[in-house]
């Protein structure tokens, strides 16, 4: 059985005859500062990205008759929407590659959690066709392409842990520490979109520079409106900031505590109600993804 847990996977969990298993990790946004609003309605961000040791694999086999396969499918989302197939097929178009896959996605990762699911997964399709395909195109390519299926999908493609500003676009790698995290999902779902459109979304924090960000104590604009929209949430963080410091990740729905070790976090875990699902990882500066193509290349070099 393959863990989640990508640190611990073995060479095997990758490479399975012709199929290959890439790691899709999620993401915690450590602090999320909102600057204001652009005119095309999009907000302008100061945000802080790191990976978890935690994620969904995605395996795919190369097809010579061009043709993209899914599966599972996801209830309520068509497949030619899901953030895979529309990555295959844009890679396809941008390098006229006539050779096709199939692609089987190992879920785990809540939807619309804020921990970046979908995002990670169209990084790593993206990523790892163009590895599996040979088409050659450059991780800044790949970061531009990525950036047409969504604002978080190129900090996935660079692979390494990032100050994003703009609407995430402009990114500067940056190495915080790689603390152990206890995430959280509270039984809501929150759109992304609903929460950027609301009136009382604090949307006016002061652009500052990274230096002075790292060094004041983290915090996400988003969290004010959902925790007033969303009693659970309220709720939750309440509960959890008694053991550690804890707040939303991205515009929500999951929570996050910080600890310096696995054995805190997990202990911390432990204690939540039972209605709540979540999982405990280690924050990564290096993505999952990159280290096992560094592996595989070094495979066959070696
Ligand atoms: C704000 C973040 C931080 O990580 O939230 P999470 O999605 O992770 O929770 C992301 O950048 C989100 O990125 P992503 O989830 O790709 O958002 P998109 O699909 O591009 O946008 C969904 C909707 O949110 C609003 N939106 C999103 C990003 C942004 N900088 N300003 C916005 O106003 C827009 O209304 C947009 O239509
Ligand atoms: N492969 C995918 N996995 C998850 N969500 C996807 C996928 N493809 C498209 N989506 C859509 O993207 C939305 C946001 O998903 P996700 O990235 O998991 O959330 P978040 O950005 O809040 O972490 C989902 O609600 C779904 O409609």
């Amino acid at each position: 059985m393959k863990t989640h847990q990508f640190s611990t996977a073995l060479f095997s969990d990758y490479k399975q005859g012709d199929s290959f298993n890439f790691p899709c990790p999620a993401k915690l946004n450590l602090f999320l500062y909102i600057n204001g609003r652009r005119a095309d309605g999009y907000h302008e961000l100061q945000t802080l990205f790191q990976f978890l040791d935690y994620g969904d694999w995605l395996s795919i086999k190369v097809r010579n008759d061009g043709k993209i396969r899914l599966t599972p499918e996801i209830p309520d989302l068509k497949t030619e929407d899901n953030l895979i197939y529309r990555a295959a097929k844009l890679l396809q178009q941008k390098t006229a590659c006539r050779l096709g896959a199939d692609l089987h996605l190992d879920k785990v990762l809540p939807m619309g959690g804020g921990v970046g699911g979908g995002s990670s997964n169209a990084a790593t399709a993206l990523v790892a066709l163009n590895y599996l395909w040979k088409t050659g195109l450059s991780v800044n390519e790949l970061a531009e392409l990525g950036l047409k299926l969504g604002a978080d999908v190129p900090i996935f493609v660079h692979g390494k842990a990032a100050f994003a500003e703009g609407v995430g676009e402009k990114i500067t790698y940056c190495e915080p520490p790689e603390k152990w995290y206890a995430v959280i999902k509270p039984n809501v779902s929150i759109s992304t979109a609903k929460v950027f459109s609301e009136p009382d979304l604090t949307r006016d924090t002061k652009k500052k520079p990274l230096e002075q960000l790292l060094q004041q104590e983290y915090t996400n604009d988003c969290e004010k409106v959902v925790r007033k929209l969303y009693p659970e949430v309220e709720e939750l963080l309440r509960w959890l900031v008694k053991y550690a410091p804890s707040r939303l990740t991205g515009s929500g729905a999951c929570v996050f505590a910080e600890f310096a070790d696995e054995q805190s976090a997990q202990t911390v875990f432990n204690l939540k109600s039972k209605q709540f699902s979540g999982f405990v990882a280690q924050g990564l500066n290096v993505s999952p993804l990159h280290k096992m193509l560094e592996q595989l290349n070094r495979q066959n070099h070696g």
